[in-house]
């Protein structure tokens, strides 16, 4: 928890911008954006092991956090990297293909037989030898049935899609290019039927031993399909990775109207699924108040290889992640990002494979931190391919921050993006109504100026199918 009235003398730059443009519905009527190009920041040193004696914030221990704060494109390359080197360590699984959706195939999807594994008819019809007409067999042949009798020259099988065709088969006759005389004579009504027609041959899509898929695929809906019907009951795969949720601050209620200066907690509703969308396993969901020794338990006791936490990383007298790192002696990576909302934010490796993102507890602060620290080191801890960057007009300017980046909620609209309102860092209103983020450098963006854009995990293929 912090008190914001202190902040009024702190620092001209970091005064509520976020806030005061959140609620501009107007911004053509403020100054045009400096188009002066973003300054290149170079790299500060940002890996320090921590001290395990707790300090006292101050003025001089938030100029300082200022200074050590990442810039944002590096910050999400410091988290992917830290995935990665954890994730190359960690052990692959073999699950069943009803728990594999959403993983990455650890090992190449080879065929473990034919397919089709025999030769098949494509068509209900009649399965025929030699050119017509034929004379046709009593007993049809239906779909899972076992290997029929051949067919002698001339002869004709009456034959369900899927089902084998006797050897010496020559084609299958469409039911709809075929009729029979009241003799039992089939004639072809459409021409004689080419060699081979409407017959699937053993082979056809693969070999066994044929590579279907390399390691590294995302195993989608269509990937078990095909895993099934090359023969496969489970698969090995990369794990999810397990994480965490530790929601701090006594202010939080879970249920009915705020009250009393206390409120309700948004992220614990938001975050669990959303982490389940980038890839994430939720072990658990843990509210813990504003408790220092609540919270020292909770992360010195977990075996998640994430936690997150919410809230308690400013220096307010209560905030209490920071002093908590310190004492389990934790390895922080990134103290602070260059971006607003969310600039608090941190990446700290708590023991050898395991990490933490301390997430703000403004909600979009939150989401910030989620989508530039929480989704690298996921995505590489569960090996997922990295989304194609891209970029789009925006439809309006955006003011851009003094000297960080921000992330603006927008709706896309066509080839542009419509940068939404309430985007505050207190706020949901904006995030909730929109497709995605746009990154907006400092010095902001003019209209139709193209920007960055980082899509919402739901925006293009809708919440069901984001593997949560
Ligand atoms: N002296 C300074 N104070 C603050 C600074 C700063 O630079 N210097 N930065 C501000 C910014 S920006 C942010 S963001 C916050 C980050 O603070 P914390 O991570 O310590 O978060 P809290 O103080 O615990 O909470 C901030 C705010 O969010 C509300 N909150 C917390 N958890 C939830 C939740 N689960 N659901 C809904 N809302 C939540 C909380 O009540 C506070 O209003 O620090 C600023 N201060
Ligand atoms: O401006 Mo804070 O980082 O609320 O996000």
């Amino acid at each position: 928890m912090t008190a914001h009235g202190v902040r009024a003398e702190q620092d001209a730059d970091d005064l509520d911008v976020e806030e005061a443009l959140a609620l501009v519905k107007r911004p053509d009527r403020r100054p045009e954006p400096d188009p002066r190009p973003a300054p290149q920041q170079s790299p500060q040193p940002h890996q320090s092991r921590m001290s395990p004696t707790p300090q006292e914030p101050s003025r001089s221990a938030h100029d300082a956090h200022r200074h050590q704060a990442t810039p944002w494109p590096e910050a999400r390359a410091l988290a992917e990297r830290a995935g990665r080197r954890a994730g190359a360590r960690r052990e692959l699984v073999s699950v069943t293909l009803d728990a594999a959706l959403g993983l990455t195939l650890a090992a190449p999807l080879t065929a473990l037989t034919d397919l089709p594994s025999f030769d098949s008819s494509a068509m209900d019809g009649w399965a025929v030898a030699g050119p017509g007409p034929w004379d046709v067999r009593d007993e049809g042949l239906l779909a899972g049935h076992a290997e029929p009798e051949p067919l002698a020259d001339g002869e004709a099988v009456r034959i369900a899609t899927g089902a084998r065709v006797p050897a010496d088969t020559t084609a299958v006759l469409r039911s709809e290019h075929g009729r029979t005389d009241d003799k039992g004579r089939l004639y072809p009504t459409h021409g004689e039927v080419g060699h081979g027609q409407d017959i699937r041959p053993r082979g056809q899509e693969c070999r066994s031993g044929d590579q279907l898929l390399p390691v590294g695929a995302l195993v989608t809906p269509a990937v078990l399909g095909l895993a099934a019907a090359a023969g496969y009951d489970t698969l090995t795969a990369v794990p999810r990775p397990r994480a965490e949720l530790l929601v701090l601050g006594d202010e939080l209620l879970t249920e009915g109207l705020p009250h009393d200066g206390l409120i309700r907690d948004a992220l614990g509703p938001l975050l669990p699924p959303w982490l389940r969308a980038l890839g994430a396993e939720v072990t658990s969901v843990r509210r813990l108040g504003d408790d220092a020794e609540v919270l020292y338990q909770a992360v010195a006791g977990s075996t998640a290889d994430l936690i997150v936490t919410t809230g308690g990383t400013a220096a307010g007298p209560v905030d209490h992640v920071h002093p908590t790192l310190r004492r389990v002696g934790a390895e922080l990576l990134v103290n602070g990002v260059k971006v607003r909302p969310g600039h608090p934010m941190l990446l700290a490796r708590t023991k050898e494979n395991q990490h933490l993102v301390g997430l703000p507890g403004n909600p979009l602060a939150a989401v910030s931190g989620l989508l530039t620290l929480a989704e690298p080191l996921l995505r590489t801890l569960a090996a997922r391919p990295a989304v194609e960057p891209y970029a789009l007009p925006l439809t309006e300017a955006v003011h851009g921050h003094p000297h960080d980046t921000r992330l603006v909620p927008v709706v896309l609209r066509g080839d542009r993006a419509a940068p939404l309102h309430y985007n505050g860092p207190a706020m949901l209103r904006g995030v909730a109504a929109a497709d995605a983020l746009a990154v907006v450098p400092p010095g902001g963006t003019r209209a139709g100026q193209s920007a960055e854009i980082l899509d919402l995990p739901w925006a293009t293929s809708g919440i069901s199918v984001c593997f949560t």
